[in-house]
């Protein structure tokens, strides 16, 4: 008898990379990102263990060790922090714990289980005065609480010398969570004018452009390469170039979601200066971020910030 041959492609049973990822910050913009993007990455990991605030408080240090050590995972990727910039001012203390301390007591409980770490940090760690685009060995000169507090994180990170990045990204929204797209849209509809700082510039990067980079470079990464990457969307613009492809792109949008109009047409959301919107923390005059290390260590690219902020608007709900 003849046996039928079967067109079989023969099994490859893959070990995954990672036995148990914790990832932290989960209802944050990047961790909700990374937590839906890592969820269609089967093959890098066996276990995902997610938490937010009420499971790991990161101003308790004690509960970091406890939780870190009960888990056991072999990669913590740190995406929860402090990032309310104007109230970190008169918060210092609470800022620093959640952006300085608690990344030192996650790596430090990390190099003790073997494991690798993934944080991230922020273009405001950079003063801002330089002529021409950021590159990671750039002096830092932070000039809130906020960067000060970023950047002491990156330092407790770095002096646990373990296997770790730290993506500086930059100007952070998306569909999801609290951030300017929000609050551009929000008062496009209670007002007709805006006024928007138009001397600041920098790129704003979706939470879902990080999330999917952050994979690839995980698809990749064995630990070598240990330190700090930018990680931004390509291109640059104002926060008021960035208010108006807002507006501008949710009007395109608009007459077939049937979301409610806006008020507030492009050509009233008029250019300000820095000192004509006072607030408690200053903020860098330039926030351009080169990502050419990243690109070359791991050949990973961002898209545009115009089409990532197109797909962001295109996943907000329908009404
Ligand atoms: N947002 C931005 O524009 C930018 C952010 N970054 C950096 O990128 C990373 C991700 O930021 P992003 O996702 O935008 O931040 P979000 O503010 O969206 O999320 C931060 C998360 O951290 C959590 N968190 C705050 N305090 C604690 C605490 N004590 N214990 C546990 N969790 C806590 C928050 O919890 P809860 O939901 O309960 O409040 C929230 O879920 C951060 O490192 C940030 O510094 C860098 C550049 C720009
Ligand atoms: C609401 C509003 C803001 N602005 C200005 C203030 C500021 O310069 C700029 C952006 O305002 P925001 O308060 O959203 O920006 P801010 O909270 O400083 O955003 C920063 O957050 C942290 C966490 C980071 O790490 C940074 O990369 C950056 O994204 O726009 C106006 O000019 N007009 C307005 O109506
Ligand atoms: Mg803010």
């Amino acid at each position: 008898m003849q046996i039928p041959k079967v067109n079989q492609t023969p099994k490859v049973i893959q070990t995954p990379k990672y036995k148990k990822i914790l990832l932290t910050g989960v209802n944050g913009q990047v961790g909700h990102a990374l937590q839906l993007a890592l969820a269609n990455q089967s093959g890098l990991f066996a276990e995902l263990v997610c938490l937010d605030r009420s499971q790991l408080d990161l101003s308790n240090p004690q509960a970091i060790r406890d939780v870190v050590q009960a888990i056991q995972p072999d990669l913590i990727i740190n995406p929860a922090a402090y990032t309310a910039v104007d109230k970190a001012e008169s918060e210092p203390d609470l800022a620093y714990a959640i952006n300085a301390t608690a990344p030192g007591v996650l790596a430090e409980e990390a190099a003790k289980l073997g494991a690798k770490f993934i944080h991230f940090s922020t273009d405001y760690v950079y003063a801002g005065n330089k002529i021409g685009v950021y590159v990671e060995d750039d002096a830092t000169a932070p000039l809130s609480i906020y960067g000060k507090s970023k950047l002491a994180g990156e330092e407790a990170v770095r002096a646990v010398g373990l296997p770790s990045l730290i993506f500086r990204t930059s100007w952070v929204y998306g569909a999801y969570g609290k951030n300017f797209l929000h609050t551009i849209l929000r008062l496009a509809k209670e007002r007709e004018q805006l006024r928007i700082v138009a001397d600041q510039i920098g790129a704003p990067t979706s939470s879902h452009s990080i999330a999917q980079a952050v994979v690839e470079v995980l698809a990749r990464w064995d630990g070598e390469h240990s330190g700090v990457y930018h990680l931004v969307n390509a291109g640059r613009t104002t926060w008021h170039g960035f208010a108006t492809a807002i507006v501008d792109a949710y009007a395109q949008l608009q007459p077939a979601r049937d979301w409610p109009m806006l008020k507030a047409k492009v050509a009233n959301i008029g250019p300000i200066t820095t000192a004509d919107y006072p607030t408690p923390a200053a903020r860098p005059a330039n926030s351009c971020l080169d990502c050419t290390k990243l690109s070359s260590d791991f050949s990973v690219q961002l898209p545009d910030w115009r089409d990532a902020l197109m797909a962001e608007l295109e996943a907000l709900p329908t009404n």
